[in-house]
């Protein structure tokens, strides 16, 4: 398990942020100490630990577990800002303007509103007065507003606010200055929280959960916490304060087309309490991949939206002064994160040299590699990096699917590339909105005013970018402070001025965080989208999974007295371990791979895992091979009854006809009625008069071994019930169905396939499974056999893949290694690495978890304590437990 956190200390105030990497479970005092000199080589290990103003418990919090999940900020030396416990009543959002994003919590009574830093709710506008106005929150629930003095006046609705009190009505939009501000009551908020039940980090945090720390600080002021943060903005808006339009007051009812788009405060609330209309857009929705760049600047008529459909005009330019066009482009790139879940958006960052700017997109699980990218993330700040990018965006396509038109891929490209890459840019601004990738290109430039009118603007920023160039539309920011922004099409046409959306980096920090551990339902993993999911680990020790690190007989006897069903632990997930049910499952499962994906390895983790849960008396193993002799390592699992490889045709027609023969049986004891473990495992068992005798039945081993002959393979393992369950494992199922010519099994192939088809079709009922490993995913099954489920393995790294099921489900897996010789610390062992995220985009560093030259195999070691464990004479001598 990994998270990625920040953690701040004396003396950092921004924070270090690291990488932990941990077993699922360890608790958070085993990396304190780790935690404490990555921000202070030397330091001593902290007396306490915060997230947010909660003091944690190191001994109970597991990493993890929220709120020790992806983007928690730890703090080791004091408390940090915390939403409270209490209920608010209200929040004020700004919903657009130099501070836009802000959430300001009202819990009552009066809370000044100015540009002065001393009142309750700051606003970073040059045409707010010092102490602008102010709101009263009445215990009944009424809100009023007053204008203090103001300059330019406050307006509500388009009518103006004076001195006396006047009622804010819900979704009334006060203007003051350049920003606009509205109200959300506790009753209009979203009831519960669409993904997860768990609070995202920045939600308000469960104080049931066992907080040991003092109890929160009196509030300060009324107004409690600031959720956003305001841009750093100054000078004048392009265009005067509206004039006030004298009318009746009338409840003014939100547009359609607003509540469509929401604004960026909306969107940080969606963020942070993972609010219902959270990755609500997917290809085929309504406004799928839709941008609002800013509100229509029209005072008296609400906020309307000004957007644009990037499926329309496939890729968009935006140009301006350096830090006005990072507002927006950060305020474009939060929309999409927050409205698309990552199985519909993809992002990907191509800007050379600004890591720092740019690095808060590696918290949004929309940059994670999910298409076998090899990278940690989808980042491209070097020229390497770019390039990888680029070629992953033209080649690579999701493994069986082609690019799924159902995901659409966004890339920022900010900063110098090299002449090579941006030729490739400019050819994918055109070719790639048809595959469904789309560029978000940035253009320094002036503001388009009427000193530098829009066809130079723009013409200036063509000439420097050839990828700027090829983009369809422009939203090019125009005004003296450029805070307007006019959408330019194909035709070079401007569109009208509005005024335009901007976020500050903290703004964005904040909200990427709060974005950081959330993972989709039914994507992902068991579950799906809560809190507490990791990136999946680079290799896995099987062993590990299966909680036996240090397995012996007495643990193995444990488990096998508990044992039931099939469960198949095929490695690990986001969310812990990825298990498939096998007994329960009428049909295959098929393992699915390119070469040297791990296909054979993974076969002989689920041997291992189904030995680990049942023992030789209630399961039997067979291992069947179609090429080479992979399984071999298994074959010392005291569950495996037979193991026949593809190169001898006796033994493999002596398999076929001994597997059919003890379908045969199972019918006969079973007698028409289906296997059913928990009536036992056909002790006791009769089988129909006649057909079989009694002896040959419950002979432990079946086997001729009469001189000459070829011996019967055994079809159940020493020491087995009559009716164990039976789990037929076959590899290179391929080299069955069509045997290459020469291939010295391949007379004999014909019958194999024969007894398989008959295992497929008879076996569900009579206890017998099948697991198959074939050859590359394809669009459809190789084998036109039905699956219940199949491990596709990407085979980047080794045994990475996704476990697919009939309906729907998708859990990405690391399958677990159980041949390879581990030294038994090598993944057990907790890690707190400083993280550099200029590197995130490099291919991983395959630490190649060390495997010793010489000592016994993980396998070795496993098959050697189920035989102990299997022994009369160790059960005999064992402590009963
Ligand atoms: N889960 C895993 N973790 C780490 N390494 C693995 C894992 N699975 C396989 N490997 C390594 O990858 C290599 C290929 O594995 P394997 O032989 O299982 O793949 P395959 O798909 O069966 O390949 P082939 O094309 O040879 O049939 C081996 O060196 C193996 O040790």
């Amino acid at each position: 398990m990994q998270i990625r956190v920040t953690v701040l200390g004396p003396g950092v105030a921004d924070g270090v942020d690291v990488t932990v990497t941990a077993p699922a479970g360890t608790p958070l005092s085993a990396v304190v100490g780790s935690l404490a000199s990555v921000v202070t080589p030397g330091g001593s290990t902290p007396g306490a630990v915060y997230c947010e103003d909660r003091r944690l418990d190191p001994a109970l919090s597991q990493l993890g577990q929220p709120p020790l999940v992806d983007g928690a900020v730890l703090s080791l030396h004091r408390p940090l800002e915390g939403p409270g416990a209490e209920p608010v009543p209200a929040r004020l959002l700004v919903a657009s303007g130099p501070d836009a994003g802000g959430v300001h919590l009202l819990r009552g009574g009066t809370a000044t509103i100015g540009r002065s830093a001393d009142t309750d709710i700051p606003l970073d506008d040059p045409d707010v007065s010092r102490l602008h106005c102010a709101l009263t929150l009445s215990p009944d629930g009424t809100i009023t507003v007053a204008d203090l003095g103001s300059t330019n006046g406050t307006w509500l609705d388009g009518r103006p606010v004076r001195e006396h009190p006047v009622a804010l009505p819900s979704g009334g939009i006060l203007r003051l200055g350049e920003s606009a501000l509205r109200v959300l009551t506790a009753a209009e908020r979203p009831a519960a929280p669409a993904l997860g039940g768990q609070p995202a980090p920045g939600a308000a945090p469960d104080r049931r959960g066992g907080a040991s720390g003092p109890p929160p600080e009196p509030p300060p002021t009324r107004v409690q916490r600031r959720v956003g943060w305001g841009r750093r903005a100054s000078g004048r808006p392009e265009e005067a304060p509206p004039e006030p339009v004298a009318a009746e007051r009338v409840p003014r009812v939100a547009p359609a087309e607003e509540s469509r788009w929401p604004d960026l405060a909306a969107l940080l609330l969606l963020a942070v309490e993972s609010g219902p209309r959270l990755w609500e857009r997917r290809a085929g929705s309504r406004d799928a991949y839709g941008i609002r760049l800013g509100t229509a600047q029209s005072p008296a008529d609400g906020l309307p939206p000004v957007t644009v459909s990037l499926p329309a005009v496939g890729s968009l330019g935006l140009a301006g002064p350096r830090e006005r066009i990072a507002g927006l482009a950060r305020a474009v790139l939060a929309q999409l994160a927050a409205l698309h879940p990552p199985s519909a958006l993809e992002l990907v960052v191509l800007a050379p040299g600004r890591a720092a700017e740019w690095s808060w997109l590696g918290w949004l699980p929309h940059t994670r590699p999910a298409r076998g990218q090899d990278c940690r993330l989808l980042l491209g700040f070097d020229e390497e990096q770019v390039a990888a990018r680029l070629r992953e965006l033209t080649e690579i396509e999701a493994p069986g699917e082609g690019r799924s038109p159902a995901r659409r891929s966004v890339v920022l490209v900010d900063g110098g590339l090299s002449p090579a890459a941006a030729q490739r840019l400019a050819r994918l601004a055109v070719e790639g909105p048809a595959t469904g990738v789309h560029l978000l290109c940035l253009a320094e430039t002036p503001p388009a005013t009427p000193s530098s009118p829009v066809a130079e603007t723009l013409g200036a920023a063509r000439s420097a970018s050839p990828a700027f160039a090829a983009c369809g539309s422009v939203g090019l920011l125009s005004g003296a402070m450029a805070t307007a922004v006019r959408l330019v099409g194909p035709d070079g046409r401007p569109g009208p001025a509005a005024s335009a959306d901007a976020v500050s980096p903290a703004w964005v920090e904040r909200f990427a965080r709060a974005l950081a551990p959330l993972r989709e339902e039914g994507v992902g993993g068991a579950g799906g989208a809560q809190p507490g999911t990791a990136p999946l680990p680079e290799s896995c020790r099987l062993l590990d999974v299966l909680e036996l690190s240090r397995v012996t007989p007495a643990s193995l006897r444990r488990r096998w007295a508990g044992g039931t069903g099939l469960p198949l632990v095929l490695g690990a997930g986001e969310r812990g371990p990825v298990s498939f049910g096998l007994g329960g499952s009428r049909v295959p499962l098929l393992v699915e791979g390119g070469p040297r994906s791990g296909r054979t390895e993974t076969l002989n983790a689920l041997a291992a895992s189904l030995a680990a849960t049942l023992g030789p008396r209630e399961l039997s193993l067979l291992l069947v091979e179609g090429e080479g002799e992979g399984l071999a390592a298994s074959a010392e699992l005291p569950q495996v009854a037979s193991h026949v490889g593809a190169t001898d045709p006796v033994r493999i027609r002596a398999f076929a006809q001994a597997l059919r023969g003890e379908l045969k049986r199972r019918a006969l004891l079973l007698g028409g009625t289906s296997f059913d473990p928990r009536r036992g495992f056909g002790e006791g068992l009769t089988p129909a008069a006649g057909e079989l005798g009694e002896g040959r039945v419950v002979a432990p081993r079946s086997g001729g071994e009469a001189a000459g002959q070829e011996p019967e393979p055994p079809m159940r393992a020493r020491g087995s019930a009559p009716l164990p369950w039976l789990v037929v494992l076959v590899d290179d199922l391929p080299a069955l169905v069509s045997p290459p010519l020469g291939a010295p099994g391949r007379q004999a192939a014909g019958s194999m396939m024969r007894a398989l088809d008959a295992v497929r079709r008879e076996g569900p009922a009579l206890g017998v499974r099948l697991v198959l490993a074939g050859g590359p995913p394809a669009g459809e099954d190789p084998l036109r056999l039905a699956v219940a489920a199949r491990l596709v393995l990407t085979g980047a790294p080794p045994g990475r893949g996704e476990l697919r099921t009939v309906d729907g489900g998708r859990a990405p897996t690391q399958a677990g290694r159980i041949t390879g010789r581990i030294p038994r610390t090598a993944t057990l062992r907790p890690t707190v690495t400083r993280l550099d995220w200029a590197r995130l985009g490099d291919p991983p560093a395959r630490r190649p978890v060390r495997e010793l030259g010489n000592g016994p195999t993980d396998i070795a070691l496993l098959a050697s304590a189920a035989a102990r464990a299997a022994s009369p004479k160790e059960s005999a001598s064992a402590t009963p437990v």
